[in-house]
Parts: C-alpha cells; sequence; structure tokens
C-alpha cells in the first residue's frame, strides 16, 4: 500500500473553528524540545521536497504556515540546531532525534517573511488545519522514488483531495510572484 504520509494517508478532519493551536513535541523519549504554537495554522499542504522533515516511512512531508510571534519554544531549546544555515528556510531541529520542530526565514524581502513553517502532526491537539494541496511532488524523486511511480502517487493525492503540483499551488506561486513584482516596481507597490 502506498504511503504517502501518517496524517494524510487515512484522509483527515476539517480544521475546529475556534482553534487555538497546540503544542508540538519532538520524538525524544525524554526531554523532549516543545514548541507551543499560539494560533491555528494557514495553507497547509503536503511536500514532497527533499529539505522538509517526514516522518519514518513518509514519502510527504505535511507543513503549514503560522505567524512567527506565535511561535515560542518551552522546552529543550538547547537541543535545537539549524540543519542548513544557507537555506531560505532555516530549520531548526532537534538534535538527538531529527525532528524539525519550525522552520524561519530571516530575509524580511522574502515573500514569507514573517511566517514559520511547522508540522503540526507533532502535536497532540487535533483540529488544525487540514492539509489543502501537494506540492513539490516531481521532487520525492530526488530521494529515491522510482519516476515509474509518479502516476500512482498523482493518483492517490488527486483521490485525497490533495491536487498535485510540481511547486506551490497556483495562488501561492501568485502571492509570490506579486510581492517580487511590487519589490522591482512592475506592479505598483
Ligand atoms: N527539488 C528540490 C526542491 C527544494 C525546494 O525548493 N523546497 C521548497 C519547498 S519547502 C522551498 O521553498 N525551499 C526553501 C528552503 O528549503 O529553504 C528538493 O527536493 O530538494
Ligand atoms: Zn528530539
Ligand atoms: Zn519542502
Amino acid at each position: 500500500m502506498l504511503k504517502l504520509h501518517p496524517s494524510i494517508d487515512n484522509g483527515f478532519p476539517p480544521a475546529s473553528s475556534d482553534f487555538q493551536g497546540g503544542t508540538l513535541k519532538c520524538k525524544c523519549a525524554t526531554n523532549p524540545v516543545t514548541v507551543r504554537i499560539g494560533s491555528q495554522t494557514a495553507h497547509n499542504h503536503a511536500c514532497g521536497c527533499t529539505k522538509c522533515w517526514k516522518p519514518d516511512g513518509a514519502t510527504f512531508a505535511q507543513i503549514a504556515v503560522v505567524s512567527r510571534d506565535k511561535v515560542n519554544v518551552t522546552s529543550g531549546s538547547e537541543k535545537l540546531q539549524i540543519v542548513d544555515p544557507s537555506a531560505t528556510i532555516q530549520r531548526y531541529a532537534c538534535k538527538d532525534c531529527g525532528t524539525h520542530m519550525y522552520g524561519r526565514i530571516e530575509n524580511t524581502k522574502h515573500p514569507f517573511y514573517g511566517l514559520d513553517f511547522v508540522h503540526t502532526e507533532l502535536s497532540d491537539e487535533t483540529g488544525w488545519s487540514p492539509p489543502e494541496f501537494a506540492a513539490f511532488v516531481s521532487s520525492v524523486i530526488e530521494s529515491g522514488v522510482s519516476p515509474d511511480r509518479m502516476p500512482e502517487i498523482r493518483a492517490r493525492l488527486t483521490e485525497l483531495g490533495l491536487q498535485p503540483y510540481d511547486c506551490l499551488s497556483p495562488a501561492l506561486m501568485d502571492a509570490i510572484a506579486t510581492h517580487i513584482a511590487k519589490q522591482t516596481g512592475a506592479l505598483p507597490a
């Protein structure tokens, strides 16, 4: 059976109204890193890229955004390290178990500056915004998935209601391009 992601394979519940967030916990049995997320997330999606953290056995990551001022490390901060300081998204991972706890953009000109990237399946709470689409689908090949399996993977994502894209969704790509056009002057600010 094709395994995309444990929070996706069996379908997913809708978001709870008035959901106020929850606490993400890494996979360490003792002294886990915990991160409090103080609001609902947005733009949750499956990501097939090689950089996003995936649970054991998963083909895709599941990742959402939340305002960076709603993200607070509540324990184990000494165990966090940035996976790749040169990446646009600085992913803070637990150095003991490898789980990515949040990703942050420090470039103030980046279209997504102010938003952190989080994996809400690391929380025990239910009610988080469900995935809406699948991004960077072709990139799973870079993790070793045979290209022959791509039709099956795209069909399954579509069946689950997650439209597959090979970059981000058109709405997010349009938002990025609009932000850049306003910076360059191609569109009025
Ligand atoms: N094909 C590449 C795509 C990587 C990529 O561009 N990932 C996207 C989605 S998470 C991104 O925005 N990356 C920025 C970053 O990793 O800093 C891979 O799989 O490594
Ligand atoms: Zn850990
Ligand atoms: Zn990714």
